[in-house]
């Protein structure tokens, strides 16, 4: 089974979906990985990704979707798949691949984001992500207020694992 935990830049996909994979001892991927040089460079420019910058990206993972479903293989993947169009393209199997929102405040996420270093995708980006976000009907949504470890405990009891 494959669990993509979706969400806006700063949502907190990496920390939980990284946590998750951990106290479930599966393996963790995550989406950022699988972005083009020149996607990242726009975005560390500031510069929203639109439409047809995000089909390579959502082409190869679902690649790496499709190989994980044939190969049995337990994953969690942190993607932020914000459009309902994007979802169709990853989730291959409703019953193996299984949506988790984290969902939250532009305010809260704004924040956690002026306070996060190194990374590629700054604050002013978030806006964009709110813009683009569809919110997914359902899924598993968890409020990211709480702390990590209270977010993966709660996702493991909705998913009952
Ligand atoms: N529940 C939480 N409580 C406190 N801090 C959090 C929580 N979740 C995430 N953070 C912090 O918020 C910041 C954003 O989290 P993270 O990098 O995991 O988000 P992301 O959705 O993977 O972002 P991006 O899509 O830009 O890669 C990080 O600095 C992280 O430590
Ligand atoms: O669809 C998008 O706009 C991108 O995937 C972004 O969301 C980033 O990948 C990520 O969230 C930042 O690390």
């Amino acid at each position: 089974m494959i669990i993509l935990v979706m969400g806006v830049s700063g949502s907190g996909k990496s920390s939980i979906g990284q946590l998750l994979a951990d106290s479930l001892q599966w393996e963790f991927s995550d989406a950022d990985a699988f972005h083009s040089p020149e996607n990242i460079e726009k975005m560390r420019y500031g510069i929203p990704l639109n439409d047809l910058d995000r089909v390579p990206w959502l082409l190869a993972l679902q690649q790496a979707i499709q190989q994980w479903l044939q190969e049995n293989k337990n994953m969690v993947l942190a993607c932020s798949a914000l459009k309902a169009s994007y979802r169709e393209v990853l989730v291959l199997d409703e019953e193996r691949v299984i949506l988790v929102y984290l969902k939250g405040s532009f305010e809260l996420i704004q924040k956690r984001l002026q306070m996060r270093h190194g990374h590629f995708m700054g604050e002013k980006l978030l806006k964009s992500q709110f813009d683009a976000l569809e919110e997914p009907s359902g899924a598993v949504t968890v409020d990211i207020s709480e702390p990590l470890e209270v977010i993966v405990q709660n996702i493991r009891v909705s998913l009952g694992i």
